[in-house]
């Protein structure tokens, strides 16, 4: 299977899913638990595009214990990160997905002793492949920090291909299960 077919195998099976709401709660209950995430006190993550998992209760989480959120906007190929408190407003980008606006405090992703990766498929070694524009594949090159990615387990393949710029993610956690790859 090449990207493409990936990405329309999984938009199949996401659409076709039944009890989102519970899966995400699992997953939810899952991210909570690890330490990597309990250690964490700045974590950078996105809000759900299309029909990815939704985040908003582990930003809120993430509010209550104290940490530090960090969103980031899509500048040219790049993204560039920014706090994200109870207060801030968000806004819709062309493609549709909530960024921070032009007040937001500006930030960096090394700050981030977490990182949320999104993406439509994994590898059990945790390889990803994302919506096509590489943004994470670039963004992770510097970063230091835990990457996690959360994913409903119709999201898991057994294999596709990957490609030599492609940054595996150090943890999975799925409404079944946790990988650590
Ligand atoms: N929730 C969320 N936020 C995120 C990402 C993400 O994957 N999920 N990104 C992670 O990188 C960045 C945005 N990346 C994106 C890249 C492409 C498309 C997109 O709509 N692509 C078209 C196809 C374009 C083409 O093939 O030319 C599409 O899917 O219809 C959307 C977001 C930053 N924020
Ligand atoms: N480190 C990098 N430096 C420059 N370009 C890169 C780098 N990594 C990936 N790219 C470019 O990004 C493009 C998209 O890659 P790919 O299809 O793997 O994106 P993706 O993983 O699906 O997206 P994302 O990372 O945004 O979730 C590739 O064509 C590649 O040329």
């Amino acid at each position: 299977m090449n990207k493409q077919e990936v990405r329309r195998l999984i938009k199949e099976r996401l659409d076709m899913m039944e009890n989102r709401a519970e899966k995400e709660r699992l997953i939810h209950e899952h991210v909570l638990l690890l330490p990597e995430w309990q250690q964490a006190t700045c974590v950078a993550i996105t809000l759900a595009f299309r029909n990815e998992c939704d985040t908003r209760m582990l930003i809120e989480q993430a509010w209550q214990e104290g940490k530090t959120i960090l969103i980031p906007k899509v500048v040219g190929d790049e993204m560039i990160f920014y706090e994200h408190g109870p207060e801030d407003q968000l806004q819709a980008n062309q493609m549709g997905i909530s960024e921070p606006t032009a007040s937001a405090r500006r930030a960096s992703l090394a700050q981030a002793e977490l990182c949320l990766v999104p993406g439509r498929a994994y590898r059990r070694d945790g390889y990803r492949l994302g919506w096509g524009g590489g943004y994470y594949d670039r963004a992770l090159v510097p970063y230091a920090g835990c990457k996690v990615s959360i994913a409903f387990s119709e999201q898991l393949l057994s294999d596709f291909e990957v490609e030599a710029f492609d940054i595996p993610v150090d943890l999975i956690v799925t409404d079944l299960e946790v990988i650590r790859c």
